[in-house]
């Protein structure tokens, strides 16, 4: 499923137009049937619906489902929001047919009248604005939202809730505080942000005949699901070995935090890798080792000194290196030789990424791909920005900081988003709360290690990785854990859970 901007949705609307030629009306009667059908299905006919419209296409959306909803006998009443001339081209059209086999349109012109209007209500149906909303509400539209809101009534949104705002950036003025959404063919970006996805209640998406080519030219983000797993997945080949199954170095654990090197360890063992080989300090071995005795270890003298030939030849045959699970913040030189010496995939995680920070023009370097898994904060601190605009802005923020370091980003939190290089995103919204917990990032970062290893393209290695951590939560969840007791253990232990589920 792809996700969009605004302007991309334009993009795609215009292309299945002139491309593929079906006229704008047929878009709108089929998005309006189909949110019509979903309403149905749902919602019995015996409650008085009301439906607000505005004046562009969303309210051309509005006139259709009101059509459908009265051939199945729902009490309908149309509320215009606009003055006649501001209803123009196919919006025009579906009012004409509306007006056809119905009565039931008033013209209301400020909140107060509104309100009286929709008291008896059972369901609102928000048809006032689209994805062409800009700037700050206007009057008497904004005051209408805000009674609509005040209502106790169900609030259904076509397409977006009216007032918010498509892409990723803006500040939210003020919008429909919907508790359902039928989004229109695909997701906007602000469906999936933490300060916006809350306005949209529950979401399903209508898809209104546009073809997947109009999609693969024009549209940049994908949400990935089992199908995309499946596709992508890579067999593990009958006679493989471990040497062809990968070679992982995991590098951090200061002697205060050894944990995080076991649970990286582990989960990359878990997900399929060959081998794997923890370079930490000695201090830590008799802990780590005897948790995860499957490993092999490389001692280094301390986690700050520049690696020597010895550790560079022992690193020689590896196929992928992970950095900084509680490699702890103190000055080292063991992140710049890696990307100097070694042309091996890197992925920085934790504290390596503040190891990262001074060293971001020198990533460029790097003969082979570089790979950063900052949750919110982290990324505050890689981009000089506040948590609250990296929130704002999380699409948007990574794809910058992804194209300018020619890097992978992986920003982690309830949607977690992938960004490659040329700024194509995969959004992974498996997991739940119970992921919010010390230690799971740390066992992504064993996940991801091995899908980088085994994978060709690095993209859909890092959404499959994502996919295996937050579906092994879910499926521990739904099974004998909850989100309060999951531990980052359980969640490698629920990986073979969702490798059957593979195939
Ligand atoms: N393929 C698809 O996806 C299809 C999409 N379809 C549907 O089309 C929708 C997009 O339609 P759209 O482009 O007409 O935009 P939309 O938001 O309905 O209206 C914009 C108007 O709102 C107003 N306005 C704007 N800002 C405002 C503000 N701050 N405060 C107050 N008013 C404001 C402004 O009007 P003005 O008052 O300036 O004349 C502006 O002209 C889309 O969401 C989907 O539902 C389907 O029908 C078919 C296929
Ligand atoms: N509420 C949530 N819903 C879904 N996934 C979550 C949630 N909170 C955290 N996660 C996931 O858990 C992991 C936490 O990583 P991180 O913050 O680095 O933890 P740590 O550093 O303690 O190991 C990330 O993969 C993130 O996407
Ligand atoms: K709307």
């Amino acid at each position: 499923m792809y996700i969009v901007t605004a302007e991309e949705m334009y993009e795609i609307d215009r292309y299945a137009i002139e491309k593929g030629g079906i006229e704008g009306k047929v878009l709108m009667e089929n998005a309006g049937s189909q949110v019509a059908q979903q309403i149905i299905q749902s919602y019995d006919n015996n409650q008085k619906v009301a439906i607000v419209v505005g004046s562009g296409n969303n309210g051309g959306d509005g006139f259709v489902i009101a059509r459908y909803l009265a051939e199945y006998s729902y009490d309908i009443s149309v509320f215009q929001l606009v003055a006649d001339h501001k209803i123009k081209g196919d919006a025009a059209f579906h009012k004409a047919l509306w007006l056809n086999t119905s009565d039931k349109l008033v013209h209301v012109t400020d909140s107060h009248q509104l309100k009286q209007r929709l008291v008896d209500c059972d369901i609102v149906i928000d048809a006032i604005l689209g994805i062409g909303v800009s700037g700050a509400i206007r009057e008497p539209i904004r005051s209408m939202i805000d009674a609509i809101n005040h209502l106790p009534v169900e609030k259904i949104s076509v397409d977006i809730p009216s007032g918010l705002p498509a892409n990723d950036g803006l500040e939210v003025d003020l919008a429909i505080h919907a508790d359902q959404t039928y989004i229109i063919e695909a997701p906007k970006e602000t469906a999936f942000c933490e300060k916006t996805s809350i306005y949209y209640g529950k979401w399903e998406t209508v898809k209104i005949g546009i073809s997947q080519m109009a999609y693969a030219k024009h549209a940049s983000k994908q949400r990935w699901c089992i199908k995309n797993v499946r596709a992508t997945f890579p067999k593990r080949e009958k006679y493989a070995h471990k040497g062809s199954n990968g070679r992982g170095l995991v590098i951090g654990g200061q002697q205060t935090m050894p944990g995080a090197i076991v649970l990286a360890a582990r989960a990359a063992l878990r997900s399929g890798a060959g081998l794997v080989t923890v370079a930490t300090i000695k201090e830590n071995l008799p802990i780590v080792s005897s948790s995860c005795i499957e490993a092999t270890y490389h001692l280094l003298p301390n986690l700050t000194d520049r690696l020597t030939d010895r550790d560079l030849e022992a690193f020689e045959k590896i196929d992928a290196i992970t950095f900084g699970m509680g490699i702890g913040r103190d000055d080292s030189q063991l992140l710049s030789d890696l990307i100097e010496k070694l042309d091996k995939p890197l992925l920085i995680d934790a504290d390596g990424l503040y190891h990262a920070k001074p060293l971001l023009e020198t990533l460029l370097q790097h003969k082979a791909p570089i790979v950063v898994t900052p949750h919110y904060g982290e990324m505050a601190m890689l981009t000089n920005k506040t948590v609250p605009e990296v929130k704002r802005s999380p699409f948007s923020i990574s794809r910058q900081f992804a194209e300018k370091y020619q890097v992978y980003v992986v920003l982690k939190g309830k949607h977690t988003i992938i960004t490659a290089p040329n700024g194509e995103q995969i959004v992974s919204d498996q997991g739940n709360a119970g992921l919010a917990k010390g230690g799971t990032g740390d066992v992504l970062t064993g996940i991801l290690l091995t899908m980088i290893m085994q994978h060709e393209e690095l993209l859909p290695a890092l959404a499959n990785g994502c996919y295996l951590h937050g579906t092994s939560a879910d499926y521990l969840v739904e099974d004998n854990h909850t989100e309060r007791d999951l531990l980052a253990t359980d969640v490698i232990e629920g990986l073979s859970q969702v490798f059957r589920t593979l195939s």
